[in-house]
């Protein structure tokens, strides 16, 4: 045996010591090298908003932690809102316990125009520039004008009643950019929700002096009365010289054509198969771009794209394949910027504009025919403006999602997937707003977790689905509350439950807008003969496997913690939402 010093004892006090020293360490030198970090980023312009506007109080939402030796930041375009206090979650979880006061049809009735406060809002615009100035000077310029904008929000008496907004001013910036660069501004909105915001249409029509389509996306979700009615508020509502209406076009669109997969108005499945071109609904662009380019009198030939149409429809569409080409994609690089003159390009640029989620990048790979673009059913996925050629003499592009400011519920902002579901703190708030539009207990055919109770409040809802469904906490065996509340609020996004407002006054001439001619060219949109059979069925049915609780269980029994929840199941994950039948249009109660 070596003759050496012998080891000194070891307790196992000392030893939870030395790794509580050893933790304290690494987390230290993980701090710096995370400064560091920022400090090589500023050095590209590249600082985190977070600490530039120390005085609003960010939260970055879904931040992602920065790898070692990465270059860039991965949180640069990340979600930031204003963060919530303790004292507003807490109220909201509390009015969540209280019985659900179901509203009335007429109060399905929504008027989005009140909620950004005429043209008193905005939104962020960008500050004037020229070629001549430094990178340095531009960013000084351009984060001064947004700081700026913001101190003159936050001294407004209903500061605190704003809603989520966007204060990543890398976001905005995005936007500037794809509204400089493009000839056509088209906003596309979920048709359910579609909340316009008014100063887009001064910005759009009388500053830029652009023309604006609107894009109402989604509308396999939503009857196409209340669709058609929409279009035409939209235009009504924003007050409008007709020199202004004739350049505000509104169409209809929906990515998931497919008169076969829809029966009687309840969507068992989401389509699936090979992603083909919304030809119908290309063509509706199509000719609205071709009258918008007359006007100008510009000289760009749209042949190509009218073919590729006509090459599409002359297919046939049988092949089920699942066969999705990446095609690369030619962003422009972030430090690029154009002086752009309209129509001056021997090519046509259409810039997607819209909130997270509104199905931006669903649209321009629905508009290509193939996937070129990713989609997803988080908010916020987007992360960086992108362009694609469509054809020769069409340019696309697609832009990051941004909220804007407004007083828009924020329940409903939830709804609208402004917010990523599984980093909301307090879904329950939003589960209240939709039990009271929808009548989710005979919908989901709940019993309530109080046996002989009958009255229902946010959390009963969620429990009952957790019971339901099986989401069970793992050490207590406690109804998962907030893991049930995700679940339904991911089911709704993705139009499992499907709640379409309406447009004001929409109640009263309903058997107008219900047989009007034009409906004819949204059933052509969404690829179906006839749609009133639809409104037949107003309970969400469940399949035999949906009836049965499923073994699963969750782990976490935080249900501040959204961490355990994945977004997959709002668009991807039939397996797991793909078993609930809901009738998407039982809003619209033809009894009456
Ligand atoms: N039912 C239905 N779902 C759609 C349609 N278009 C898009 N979606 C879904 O909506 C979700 C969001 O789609 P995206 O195209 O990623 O939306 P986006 O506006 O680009 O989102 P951001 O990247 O957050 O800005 C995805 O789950 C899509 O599958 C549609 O026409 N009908």
């Amino acid at each position: 045996m070596p003759q050496g010093r012998r080891k000194l004892p070891f307790s196992g006090k000392q030893k939870k010591q030395q790794i509580q020293e050893k933790r304290k360490r690494k987390q230290q030198n993980a701090a710096s090298e995370s400064e560091n970090k920022y400090e090589r980023a500023e050095g590209n312009n590249v600082r985190p908003p977070k600490e530039r506007l120390p005085e609003f109080n960010v939260q970055s939402i879904n931040q992602q932690p920065l790898h070692r030796g990465g270059r860039s930041n991965p949180n640069q375009y990340v979600l930031q809102f204003r963060r919530e206090t303790e004292e507003e979650i807490k109220k909201r979880k509390e009015d969540a316990r209280k019985q659900i006061i179901p509203v009335s049809e007429d109060e399905l009735e929504f008027d989005p125009a009140p909620y950004f406060c005429g043209n008193e809002l905005g939104f962020p615009i960008r500050p004037k520039w020229s070629p001549d100035m430094t990178r340095e000077q531009l960013d000084n310029r351009e984060y001064g004008y947004f700081k700026e904008y913001l101190l003159t929000l936050k001294k407004r008496s209903d500061w605190d009643e704003l809603s989520y907004f966007e204060l990543n001013l890398e976001t905005w910036r995005q936007m500037w950019r794809v509204m400089e660069m493009s000839d056509i501004i088209v906003w596309i909105a979920d048709a359910r929700y579609p909340a316009v915001p008014t100063f887009l249409f001064t910005y759009v029509l009388k500053t830029l002096k652009k023309s604006l389509i609107i894009i109402l996306n989604k509308m396999d979700l939503v009857p196409s009365a209340i669709g058609l009615a929409w279009k035409h508020k939209i235009t009504q509502t924003y007050n409008l010289d007709d020199d202004d209406k004739a350049k505000v076009h509104v169409l209809f669109f929906t990515s998931f054509k497919n008169s076969s997969e829809f029966k009687e108005g309840v969507q068992k499945k989401k389509p699936r198969g090979k992603l083909k071109m919304a030809a119908e609904a290309a063509e509706c662009l199509l000719k609205e771009c071709k009258s918008i380019i007359e006007k100008y009198q510009a000289k760009i030939d749209l042949q190509s794209w009218e073919n590729k149409i006509s090459e599409e429809k002359e297919l046939e569409y049988d092949n089920d394949e699942d066969v999705e080409i990446e095609e690369k994609i030619t962003a422009v690089p972030e430090t690029s910027y154009e002086h752009f003159d309209l129509f001056q390009n021997s090519y046509l640029t259409i810039g997607l504009l819209g909130q997270p989620n509104a199905g931006k990048s669903s649209v321009l790979n629905a508009l290509m025919g193939k996937k070129v673009v990713s989609v997803s059913g988080t908010p916020g996925h987007t992360k960086h403006f992108q362009t694609i050629f469509l054809t020769p003499s069409v340019r696309l592009c697609d832009c990051p999602g941004l909220v804007f400011p407004s007083k828009l519920p924020k329940p409903l902002q939830v709804l609208m997937g402004c917010y990523p579901i599984a980093q909301l703190r307090e879904p329950y708030s939003t589960i209240m707003f939709l039990a009271e539009r929808l009548n989710l207990v005979k919908l989901l055919n709940l019993q309530h977790p109080e046996p002989g109770e009958n009255e229902w409040s946010a959390i009963d809802i969620c429990d009952s689905w957790a019971i339901k469904r099986g989401f069970l906490t793992a050490r207590a065996g406690r109804p998962d509350t907030y893991r049930a509340a995700n679940h339904l609020l991911r089911m709704t996004l993705s139009g499992k439950i499907c709640l379409a407002l309406r447009p004001l006054g929409f109640t009263e001439n309903k058997k107008y807008w219900l047989s009007s001619a034009e409906l004819k060219n949204i059933w052509k949109v969404k690829g179906i003969v006839d749609e009133l059979d639809t409104y037949e069925h107003n309970c969400i049915e469940l399949s035999d496997d949906e009836q049965k609780p499923t073994a699963q269980t969750d782990t976490s029994e935080n249900e501040d913690d959204g961490s355990n929840e994945d977004e997959s199941c709002d668009s991807d994950s039939s397996e797991v939402c793909g078993t609930i039948a809901s009738n998407k249009f039982s809003v619209l109660d033809m009894s009456n």
